[in-house]
């Protein structure tokens, strides 16, 4: 046992997040944090390509139509993807803060199938702060931005510097990132914190 606690509600001192002076206006196109992500990267031919929109405070939104290359069942998206698509939108919110943070934990509640080409709304809000600790919630709806809530999930995001990257990345991706000044600009507008 490590000790560590895990779980998704933030501790008595958490404090509310606080939004990045510099972070994108409500409504402005949060860009891809790398060309090759699978939920956001234009380079990725199955990608989610979700293109998250800054929202008030520190939450965003971005739409995903879920495509064949999508499938578990028949015609119905596969969970892990509409649990990418949710952990891709929460992962925008570091823009907002202007942190870098990975998934610590993800957990999901799938309350409605999804089917092939409806266009997931999704909506993702960071609730709290405790040390490098993020805690977030979001939803994808169908129909709407206001319509059904297909999926939902709560989670932890752990705030990491770009040395987590370079540490653990494969070689060769790492390399030709930081041999790239647009991946370099994106790294350095995360760190840049007052
Ligand atoms: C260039 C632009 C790129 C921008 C990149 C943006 C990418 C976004 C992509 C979308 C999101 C993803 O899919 S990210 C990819 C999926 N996620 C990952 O690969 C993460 C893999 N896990 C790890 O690397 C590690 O376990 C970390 C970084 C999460 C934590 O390790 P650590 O740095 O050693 O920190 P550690 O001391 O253990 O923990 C620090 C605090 O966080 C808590 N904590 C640690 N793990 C968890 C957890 N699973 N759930 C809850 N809380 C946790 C601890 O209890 C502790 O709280 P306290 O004691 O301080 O209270």
């Amino acid at each position: 046992m490590s000790g560590r606690t895990t779980a998704l509600t933030p501790p008595g001192d958490a404090v509310p997040p606080v939004r990045h002076p510099e972070a994108p206006a409500p409504g402005e196109t949060i860009g891809s944090h790398y060309e090759h992500c699978f939920g956001c990267g234009g380079g990725q031919p199955h990608g989610l390509h979700l293109e998250a929109r800054a929202g008030e405070g520190v939450s965003v939104t971005a739409e995903f139509r879920v495509r064949e290359a999508h499938q578990g069942a028949p015609g119905l998206a596969h969970g892990g993807v509409l649990a990418t698509a949710l952990d891709e939108t929460l992962g925008s919110l570091g823009w907002l803060l202007r942190v870098i943070a990975v998934t610590g934990r993800l957990e999901t509640d799938f309350v409605r199938p999804v089917p092939v080409d409806t266009v997931l709304h999704l909506q993702a809000e960071a609730l709290a702060v405790h040390g490098r600790k993020i805690y977030c919630t979001a939803t994808g709806r169908i129909g709407g931005p206001d319509g059904p809530v297909a999926v939902q999930a709560d989670a932890v995001f752990v705030e990491v510097k770009v040395d987590h990257f370079i540490a653990n990345g494969r070689k060769q991706e790492i390399q030709a990132a930081l041999a790239d000044p647009d991946q370099v600009k994106v790294a350095r507008a995360f760190e840049v914190n007052p």
